[in-house]
């Protein structure tokens, strides 16, 4: 392992906007800013419960998971056109590739867009298209996990996987949101089988606001490879263990576990504890135009917050390449980056 440079904390800031890192935890629905709802709003004939941007933003002030989930749904009802889709999502890449993001894996909820009429196929060109473009011309690598929302039934997630089918190649793994509490992912087993028999590689959020009992399930029912959020974990050693031993990411996020209330305050967030324990945490943004910001934000804040260092740094970015579902030759060439950026942040002043 590569032996970290001794960082004077003053630079740790910029170090942590400066080193290459991959983002596994981004609904790409909540990168849409109330600026673009309201754009988009105009540009389709949406009417929206909210006089202008401000009145928006001021609503943004929540308790715990579901009452954000209320927003966000209302939020991606100004989508409807592919073109919609792709300006959302490469507004995202153009963030991304400023946070200095090398790889991205975003997920979408489509049943929050054909429950409302429009197709699968609109949704997955325009998110497509994006991707192949932040490839292109912004140098981020970018790939698609499309996740079944808990809180509808088993059969609605075969359906979703029934229309997305056609559209196979354009996403690499299917994963589970929405609402934690009293949807166990043992809800959807059989469906997460026939994604594993499909060959899709598998995640599942579990462990944000739910019990260490649905981190298990995740991992024993469904075989998910990674765990968004997982913070829960650290109530249950056995637990712990497991998911150390077995290097099973943790895709945590701590601007919206502090928003969501999941904390009482960013400087209580276990994310150092995780990484002491060794297990592969990895920082992320879930949904930053509701919870105050980027990969970048997140970072910076959470090492304010509860004082990790340069190691930590490392750890966290090279976690994040390892944990991705990118390929080796990519992993490694990342991971050299990184090597090359804390070598030159010890060198010369950022
Ligand atoms: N933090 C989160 N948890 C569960 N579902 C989500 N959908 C968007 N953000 C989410
Ligand atoms: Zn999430």
């Amino acid at each position: 392992m590569f032996k970290v440079p001794p960082v004077p904390a003053q630079r740790l800031p910029e170090l942590l906007r400066q080193m290459p890192k991959a983002e596994l935890h981004i609904h790409i629905e909540g990168s849409l800013e109330p600026e673009l709802i309201f754009a988009l709003a105009q540009r389709n004939g949406v009417a929206l419960p909210y006089a202008d941007v401000e009145s928006l933003r001021r609503a943004y002030a929540f308790t715990n998971l579901q009452s954000f989930l209320d927003i966000y749904y209302a939020g991606a009802s100004v989508l409807l056109h592919e073109q919609d889709f792709y300006d959302m999502a490469w507004a995202y890449f153009e963030r991304a590739a400023a946070d200095n993001v090398v790889h991205a894996e975003l997920f979408f909820d489509p049943q929050t867009h054909t429950e409302r009429g429009v197709t699968m196929a609109t949704v997955v060109h325009g998110l497509h298209r994006a991707c192949v473009d932040a490839g292109q011309k912004l140098g981020v690598n970018a790939s698609l996990i499309l996740c079944f929302l808990r809180h509808l039934s088993e059969e609605s997630a075969f359906e979703t996987l029934e229309q997305a089918l056609p559209f196979r190649d354009k996403f690499i793994s299917v994963g589970l949101d929405s609402s934690e509490l009293g949807h166990p992912p043992e809800k959807f087993a059989r469906v997460f089988a026939r994604c594993k028999e499909l060959g899709l590689h598998l995640v599942a959020h579990a462990g944000e606001e739910g019990p260490p009992a649905y981190i298990w399930s995740a991992l024993d029912v469904l075989k998910v490879e990674r765990i968004d959020h997982g913070v829960q974990a650290v109530h249950d050693a056995a637990l712990m263990q497991r998911l150390a031993q077995d290097r099973i990411a943790l895709t945590v996020c701590p601007l919206s576990n502090q928003k969501l209330c999941v904390f009482p305050d960013l400087a209580d967030h276990n994310l150092g504890k995780l990484l002491e324990a060794g297990l592969a945490a990895t920082v992320n943004s879930d949904d930053p135009a509701y919870f105050g910001g980027y990969i970048n934000d997140n970072f910076t804040q959470v090492f304010a917050a509860t004082g990790l260092t340069a190691r930590h740094a490392y750890q966290l970015a090279f976690n994040s390449f390892e944990a991705s579902f990118a390929g080796n030759a990519d992993k490694r060439a990342w991971e050299h980056k990184l090597k090359e950026t804390f070598e030159r942040c010890v060198e010369h002043d950022y």
